[in-house]
């Protein structure tokens, strides 16, 4: 593309102009007639050679810096009438090459002229647009268009007319970069189909987004899937290996970590027999479906390459620039069920009046389209999950900002009919059990977990109360789940179910211990009342959900069931011959032992590794941003000996209750921290105490297991704190989305802590390092406590097709 901005020509140096004044006073013809124009008219019509002195060609061409600078005339001038330059637009006259002083008003008004001509030219040629901005030197520019024809058309052209016999290259800008892209939405956390989640972003009204012309993807399944090509063993293999690569890391920054005066962990020692992984990787588990097992799908709203309202998948992400929206054919991870909704949806906005939603803008009506599907108590388990489906929810997102609200009605209205009867029309029917509205005008895609939720169809013939007009069912194992429609649900059921029950008999829920209690933290409300919910139709008593940010509960929650960390520390103090010493005299003591003997304030745990005191009065690590400070749902199951191994069998069933329903988007995580509130606390009035019984009876639970399963982001540092420094949790089942931050949580967890900690630095300079960086640093300040030791690892493919993978992890102490 050309630059459309003329360069301003050279303006007259005042210290040449000065020298060839003196020249032209001096009277030196020489110079003055160089070069000449033989007809040059003067600005007065006088000759060239008037009075005798002949004139220099560029008399009078220029504007005088004076007249420039003041606007209105030449005063300061000390050259006066004799001044080679002009003092007024009308003393003005052309160059020799005929054009003007392009300070000058007529000069302005000619390219003015010429630019409506160039407009016009191109409109004619079939080219037109706002506005085209290109950097100098840079062989790229940008041209935002006002609507979808103008853009395909100017496509159409440039593509059959290269400029100058050029091709041009023609691709997706990128955005602005603080136009937030719809959370990049973990697999775990959010069900979109897409792989990075974002969603479209189209102009204002029909405009369509001037970018969206070419993607870094062909098709929405290479976006949605990339390893769709590969045999599933394949991909199975690429998952494993690329999931050892990031344990890997663990080992390594444990190493880099540990201070130099305690020696090396065990497990880093080993970990050279088993190629440096930090424990054994025992393989991974494979979705028991492979195709179409998606529960749950976000079709973005927008327009397609080829500028046709679309509702699929976007072919990139928005933050570089992609916008383009594809249907979602030959998506394998996608259900004919959800495809065929997507399909009676985008031929609905076909001739809705309503405008689609532009994240460009942050405009429109339409914004997104989810189909939520629900399982049937499944006998086998069939690899065609979609005759399992039972039940399916549509929401609807949109933003009603500025709509008359009967208008709204009408498209409402219309809309539903359409879906009823295309759900009617298909062979076999499609189930569809609720439509729901979801009025969201944020500029963020990720809707708040409050945004107004209104029925438009609700299940027939039976007498429900408002929020159960709204929910569908699935089932893992023998538990059944009633989904709101803004819950987190696992998007592969079955694979979860897999999932859930390795996390089971990794919490070793065994013949000599018995489940007691289940604890359940999440922040998002609606998950907890689900929770509720589940736990009554499940006929599960034993369960307490507490609605808060983890971070913000974990701790008071571990001293009421377990009592302070300190308390033990001191027993154990007690116990090991240690006087009534303060933590400074034993943190004293343990450094002049400079590490080498711990002495009495130090033991070995079960396995042999070093047990050390804690120090709680260290501060808590800060949080590093927002990003950073997304918790966690943590799930703690606590046991005691004597149980059967039916009560095994029931103890997963109740992780499952509490972890499946305590559930709902990563991006709720502005929902108020102090909502603190106790659910229904459930106890099994024989054997189980009331709560503050157990925290006065903690003490003889010896094994406190943890479950941890949190958002993408992984744990919050107060979270992270808390279970290290708490000497009753021995084990800890880390269930992750993200292994990116598992690694980064687990290098906080296993790496040994000096003595004496460094005063948390608040995180400085966070920004440019990695999450493993940032953990490292952090084992700096953690309390002196005893370290977890990586036990094994699994992964577990939720998402076949894509890149993403759950790992289970086992941490012991
Ligand atoms: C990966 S999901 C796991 C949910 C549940 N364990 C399950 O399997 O259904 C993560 C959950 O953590 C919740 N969450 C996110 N940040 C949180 C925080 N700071 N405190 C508590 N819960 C949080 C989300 O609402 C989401 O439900």
């Amino acid at each position: 593309m050309e630059d459309d901005k003329t360069p301003p020509p050279p303006q007259p140096q005042p210290e040449l102009a000065g020298e060839k004044r003196k020249r032209e006073e001096d009277g030196s013809p020489d110079a003055a007639t160089e070069d000449a124009p033989p007809s040059a008219p003067s600005a007065s019509g006088e000759d060239e050679a008037s009075g005798g002195i002949t004139r220099h060609p560029m008399w009078k061409t220029s504007l005088c810096s004076y007249f420039r600078r003041r606007g209105a005339g030449a005063e300061g001038c000390s050259h006066g009438e004799s001044c080679r330059y002009a003092h007024t637009e009308e003393e003005l006259r052309p160059r020799p090459d005929g054009t003007w002083d392009p300070t000058s008003d007529r000069a302005k008004k000619l390219r003015k002229v010429a630019a409506e001509d160039k407009e016009e030219a191109e409109e004619e040629e079939g080219i037109s647009y706002v506005t085209a901005k290109k950097k100098k030197g840079m062989t790229v520019g940008f041209v935002t268009f006002g609507s979808v024809e103008q853009l395909t058309n100017a496509v159409q052209v440039l593509r059959e007319n290269p400029s100058g016999g050029k091709e041009i290259k023609i691709a997706d800008a990128n955005r602005r970069s603080h136009q937030k892209v719809h959370a990049a939405e973990g697999p775990a956390d959010n069900g979109t189909a897409t792989e990075n989640g974002s969603n479209p972003a189209t102009p204002a009204g029909e405009a369509y987004a001037p970018e969206a012309v070419a993607s870094s993807k062909k098709s929405a399944r290479d976006a949605v899937t990339p390893l769709a090509h590969m045999p599933y063993n394949d991909q199975l293999e690429h998952k494993k290996h690329s999931m050892a690569q990031i344990l890997k890391r663990l080992t390594r920054n444990a190493r880099k970590a540990c201070p130099p005066a305690i020696p090396l962990p065990n497990w880093v020692f080993k970990s050279k027999e088993i190629g440096g992984l930090p424990c054994k990787l025992e393989g991974i588990l494979e979705s028991p479906v492979v195709n179409g097992y998606r529960n749950k799908c976000e079709f973005s709203v927008g327009y397609s390459l080829e500028g046709k309202k679309t509702v699929g998948f976007m072919l990139g992400n928005f933050r570089e620039g992609v916008t383009a929206v594809e249907e979602p054919v030959n998506c394998p991870n996608v259900s004919e069920i959800s495809c065929k909704y997507a399909q009676m949806f985008q031929h609905f906005l076909q001739s809705s009046s309503l405008p689609l939603w532009s994240r460009v803008d942050n405009c429109g009506f339409w914004r997104q389209f989810t189909v939520r599907e629900g399982r049937c108590p499944a006998e086998v388990v069939s690899q065609n999950a979609e005759s399992q489906i039972s039940e399916v929810m549509l929401i609807v997102q949109v933003c009603s900002t500025g709509v008359e609200e009967a208008v709204m009605k009408e498209e409402f209205d219309k809309l539903s009919t359409a879906l009823i009867q295309g759900a009617a029309i298909c062979s076999p029917p499609l189930p569809l059990t609720t439509i729901v509205v979801q009025d969201h005008k944020g500029i963020s895609n990720a809707a708040p977990a409050d945004c107004p939720l209104t029925p438009l169809l609700v299940p027939k013939g039976v007498q429900l109360e408002a929020e159960d007009k709204t929910r569908i069912h699935d089932h893992i194992s023998n538990l059944k789940f009633s989904i709101s429609p803004t819950a987190f649900f696992q998007v592969n059921t079955l694979a979860a179910e897999r999932l859930y029950t390795l996390a089971g008999d990794w919490a070793n829920l065994n013949s000599d211990t018995l489940l007691f209690d289940v604890v359940g933290i999440e922040m998002n409300e609606s998950a907890v009342s689900d929770a509720h919910r589940n736990a009554l139709i499940n006929d599960i008593k034993n369960c307490r959900f507490v609605c808060g940010k983890a971070e913000d509960v974990v701790g008071s929650l571990l001293t009421e069931y377990l009592g302070p960390p300190q308390q033990h520390i001191a027993a154990s103090e007690r116990n090991s011959g240690i006087n009534d010493t303060s933590k400074d005299e034993e943190i004293i003591n343990c450094s002049e032992n400079d590490g080498e003997n711990m002495g009495s304030s130090t033991e070995k745990n079960d396995n042999g590794e070093t047990e050390q005191p804690i120090d709680t009065s260290a501060d808590l690590p800060t949080c590093a941003s927002d990003e950073e400070i997304k918790g966690k749902s943590m799930d703690r199951v606590n046991k005691e000996a004597g149980s059967s191994s039916d009560e095994h069998n029931e103890a997963a069933g109740e992780q499952n209750c509490g972890k499946a329903s305590l559930i709902n988007d990563e991006s709720t995580d502005t929902t108020p921290a102090d909502s603190l509130e106790d659910g229904k606390t459930c106890q099994d009035g024989s054997s189980i105490p009331n709560n503050n019984a157990l925290a006065a009876g903690a003490c003889q639970f010896k094994n406190v297991v943890a479950i941890v399963d949190p958002p993408r982001v992984g744990l919050h540092p107060t979270v992270i704190k808390a279970l290290r420094t708490h000497p009753l949790i021995r084990r800890l089942v880390y269930i992750s989305c993200n292994p990116d931050s598992l690694v980064a949580n687990a290098i906080e967890l296993c790496t040994p802590t000096s003595e004496k900690q460094e005063k948390n630095k608040g995180n400085r300079g966070w920004r440019s390092m990695s999450a493993a960086g940032l953990a490292r640093q952090r084992t700096k300040s953690m309390p002196n406590s005893e370290p977890f030791i990586p036990k094994r690892a699994m992964a577990v493919d939720l998402f076949p097709h894509t890149s993403h993978c759950e790992m289970v992890m086992l941490f012991e102490r």
